[in-house]
């Protein structure tokens, strides 16, 4: 497996899916990527999606080394996904995607790097941070603005006060940036000790300035148990556009 992670097209799109997490705020039996909404596991929505773009080269997929489920998916026997081992932190599991790539891709090629908890994402908005980024020193990501009012809570959530929601938004994935950067990026600020819990953060770190692609606020992270029903409820109507 692997070896067909090959390109000749001039800077293509590589995805990169962290899932190797175990879920903890699911409060399930199963990691949440491998929860079935309309009859398939979140990892196989998001997989899929992925995979019709139109010039993927192809996907790294960081897995828990102990994941024992992937294999039973008949996504397993797809020639263009790589399996990389996941590490302790989202952050960890990106940059061993990104070193498998070592070998593979090009400094200039993309990494588009995407939850498989984020099974809604349309190929819609992937076009859209794309077409944002083409021309970007950097890169981007799809996010939305806040939409309600934010509060910093302390010590027996006690309201402490209201944040001033100007400007703020909420990152989605995926994140796209250029190979050689990000690797770089990432792989200096875990070194630091960082902590990073988006790609965004570690080229911020590193004095880049992304660019923020608006996304819609259905790509939701599927995080909680009532976050179920609404990926659902987002995955029919898509079903039926
Ligand atoms: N060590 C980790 C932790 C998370 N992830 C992945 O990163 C994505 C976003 O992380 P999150 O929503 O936090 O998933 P979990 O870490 O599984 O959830 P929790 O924090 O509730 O345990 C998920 O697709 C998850 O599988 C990963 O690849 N490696
Ligand atoms: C990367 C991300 O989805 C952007 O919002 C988010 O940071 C992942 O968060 P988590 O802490 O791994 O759930």
């Amino acid at each position: 497996m692997g070896n067909h992670l090959r390109s000749d097209a001039s800077n293509p799109c590589w995805a990169i899916v962290p899932a190797a997490g175990i879920g903890t705020r699911m409060r399930s039996d199963l990691p949440k990527q491998y929860l079935r909404l309309r009859g398939k596991t979140l990892l196989e929505h998001t997989l899929e999606r992925l995979l019709a773009i139109p010039d993927l080269a192809g996907v790294v997929l960081a897995l828990s080394p102990t994941d024992p489920y992937w294999e039973q998916l008949p996504l397993a026997g797809n020639v263009r996904i790589a399996v990389v081992d996941g590490g302790s932190e989202r952050s960890r599991s990106v940059l061993n995607a990104l070193n498998y790539l070592t070998l593979q891709a090009e400094a200039e090629d993309w990494i588009l790097v995407h939850d498989a908890a984020r099974p809604c994402i349309t190929p819609s908005a992937i076009a859209s941070l794309r077409r944002h980024t083409a021309n970007h020193p950097v890169g981007g990501i799809l996010g939305v603005p806040v939409g309600d009012t934010l509060k910093r809570v302390g010590p027996r959530n006690v309201i402490l006060d209201t944040c001033d929601r100007r400007g703020l938004w909420q990152a989605q994935t995926p994140q796209l940036f250029r190979y050689q950067l990000l690797h770089q990026c990432l792989a200096r600020a875990l070194g630091q000790g960082e902590v990073v819990t988006d790609e965004a953060s570690a080229m911020e770190l590193a004095g880049y300035q992304p660019l923020m692609v608006e996304g819609r606020t259905d790509n939701i992270k599927v995080t909680r148990p009532e976050d179920l029903a609404l990926a659902e409820a987002i995955l029919q109507r898509q079903e039926q556009h």
